[in-house]
């Protein structure tokens, strides 16, 4: 099968420094794959470089292809339409995809008008209103009416990342990338948005870029794990592959904090 996502070669430099080196790297349609690894280990450059958003100081080389469209290389007025169709993002902390400004119920409607007007059927009036209120139910936000018109400081931090998820969803991609989209919010919550997360993308049928530097979080979401450990990507393999016999010293330790987080919350009273 064609892959959606392809990173083959990648490495991305400073002037100074490498910062990730030669990563490879393949989502198939409808795959979903964890990419886990060290603060600074470069997930968040990676995901950058897969959307033609790095910071001009950093300088790629290698191929990526998404949705058949090289990237690297790639003017960025000539990858607007990749973004909002094919991929889409949530990030860490939901703020910096909110504009504080705005109304929710706006910020949600612009990217369902975006899609909308590129599939030849634009929305607006009672039809966006119904289709903002199902997004809203579709990320279980709890009274939509009050949230719509709420602007994003007067929400929870859970709402907030409930709203984000509904813009990506918004977009319909055909991959979502989810940049630890729940370090930013306490357990119950992080637990929560992680079911939600996992039963989005099955049903949709989306693929998914999930990136965390912890494997248990990823663990009962993805297919697939990716290991990366300053800027290389030290083993790949099946999520139980990976939990069963990790091949790479730095995952087993990774393995071994995650049957030790499962030891102390069996013991638990
Ligand atoms: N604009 C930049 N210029 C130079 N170095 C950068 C830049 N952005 C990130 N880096 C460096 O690149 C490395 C990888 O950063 P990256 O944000 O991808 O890490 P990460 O694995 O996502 O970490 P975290 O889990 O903390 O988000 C880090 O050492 C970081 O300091």
């Amino acid at each position: 099968m064609t892959a959606l996502l392809a990173i083959t070669g990648l490495t991305l430099r400073t002037s100074t420094t490498t910062l990730v080196g030669n990563l490879n790297l393949t989502i198939a349609p409808g795959e979903r794959l964890g990419l886990i690894g060290e603060s600074g280990s470069g997930k968040s450059l990676t995901a950058m470089a897969a959307t033609g958003l790095l910071p001009s100081s950093i300088k790629a080389t290698g191929s990526i292809t998404l949705a058949g469209q090289q990237i690297i290389g790639t003017p960025d007025h000539q990858l607007n339409h990749l973004r909002g169709t094919a991929v889409a993002v949530v990030f860490q902390e939901p703020l910096t995809a909110l504009d504080p400004l705005m109304r929710i119920g706006r910020q949600i409607a612009e990217p369902l008008q975006r899609r909308a007007a590129r599939d030849g059927n634009p929305l607006s009036g009672t039809a966006l209103d119904q289709a903002i209120l199902d997004l809203m139910a579709d990320v279980a936000l709890p009274d939509p009416q009050r949230i719509a018109h709420a602007y994003p400081h007067e929400i929870s931090g859970g709402q907030r990342q409930r709203v984000a998820i509904a813009m990506a969803l918004a977009c319909r991609p055909d991959l979502l990338i989810a940049d630890e989209p729940t370090t930013a919010l306490d357990v119950t919550t992080q637990a929560e948005i992680l079911r939600l997360l996992d039963s989005l993308v099955r049903q949709r049928n989306m693929a998914l870029l999930f990136i965390s530097h912890d494997l248990p979080v990823v663990a009962g979401i993805v297919d697939r794990v990716a290991v990366l450990r300053r800027g290389v990507i030290v083993e790949t393999g099946p999520i139980a592959e990976i939990f069963a016999r990790p091949q790479h010293d730095y995952t087993a330790t990774l393995v071994a904090a995650a049957h030790a987080f499962d030891a102390a919350l069996g013991a638990q009273p």
